[in-house]
């Protein structure tokens, strides 16, 4: 569905280029819950804003659908880390949600449906008229969530959306996320830098290599579909994944190959992709 194909993105400065992502081609199937991790200054943001549309690649593409993505396309909402700053703060809770759908043209009954079902999903039934700036900062993000989700998108990219917020919220919003996936089979794009947080969402996690970037492992995360913060978190298997995500990041942090690429290296082989399992 969501098809990254040779993605290069270089930043043009007057004193200096930085090549933030170098040659990244990976799929997300129609569905799919994905976890996108990678050391610090990777380019993930990089290639979310390359994958909305907001950011033009210096090579390659991003297909939906089989589209090309060369802006913002219908169908796709995207979750900022910043919700300080991706809610108007002179509209009121209920506005905030419904704008898109404004734009959308969405005939105001059912936008009164959505906007009421969004708010409710992530607990803020009761904060219609609110304003953001009343909000603690875990309820600013459940707004920016209810909002694309109300948008009732095909695909949902975000972007640590969960990194400012404190570690009890941080997990309630974890299992709305998954709860939200289960119930909508919307497609989801989720980075962050929290391995656990990676390793606990996702049905796959992308792990990315240092900048310049390119993909290092795509692992399925074969835990089981129900998952809660105490039971899942506890399994040896999750302790596994987890731990065989954070070797694969410090490695990357340290420059180090992958198995597949020492061995293509012993072979003679083109050096340059690096897949994973
Ligand atoms: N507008 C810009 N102009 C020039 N360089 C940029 C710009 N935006 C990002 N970069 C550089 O591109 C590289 C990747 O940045 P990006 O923000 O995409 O990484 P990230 O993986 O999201 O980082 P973090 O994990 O710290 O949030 C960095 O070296 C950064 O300095």
């Amino acid at each position: 569905m969501l098809d990254v194909r040779g993605l290069k993105k270089v930043y043009e400065g007057r004193q200096r280029q930085v090549e933030a992502v170098r040659d990244l081609t990976f799929t997300i199937e129609s569905g799919d819950l994905v976890c996108l991790v990678g050391p610090s200054g990777c380019g993930k943001t990089t290639l979310l804003k390359c994958m909305s549309g907001l950011l033009a690649p210096t090579a390659g593409e991003v297909r939906l659908d089989g589209v090309p993505v060369t802006g913002p396309p219908p169908g796709m909402a995207v979750v900022f880390q910043e919700y300080g700053r991706s809610l108007f703060p002179w509209m009121n809770v209920r506005d905030n949600v419904e704008l898109p759908l404004k734009q959308k043209k969405v005939a105001k009954a059912e936008r009164r449906r959505l906007v009421d079902e969004a708010l409710a999903a992530v607990g803020l039934a009761d904060a219609h008229t609110a304003y953001p700036w009343q909000l603690s900062g875990g309820m600013q993000q459940r707004v920016a969530i209810a909002r694309a989700v109300a948008y009732q998108p095909k695909v949902l990219l975000m972007d640590e959306p969960f990194a400012a917020v404190d570690a009890q919220t941080r997990a309630d919003l974890e299992d709305l996320i998954r709860d939200l996936w289960r119930k909508l089979g919307v497609t989801v794009l989720f980075v962050t830098h929290d391995i656990d947080e990676a390793v606990y969402l996702g049905q796959k996690v992308i792990i990315l290599s240092s900048s310049p970037t390119v993909v290092r492992e795509q692992l399925t995360i074969d835990l089981p579909d129900e998952r809660d913060q105490l039971h899942t978190r506890a399994l040896p298997r999750f302790t596994e994944l987890r731990g065989h995500v954070y070797e694969q990041i410090q490695a990357a942090k340290r420059g180090a190959g992958t198995v597949d690429e020492a061995v293509c290296a012993a072979e003679g082989a083109d050096d340059k992709a690096v897949v994973g399992s």
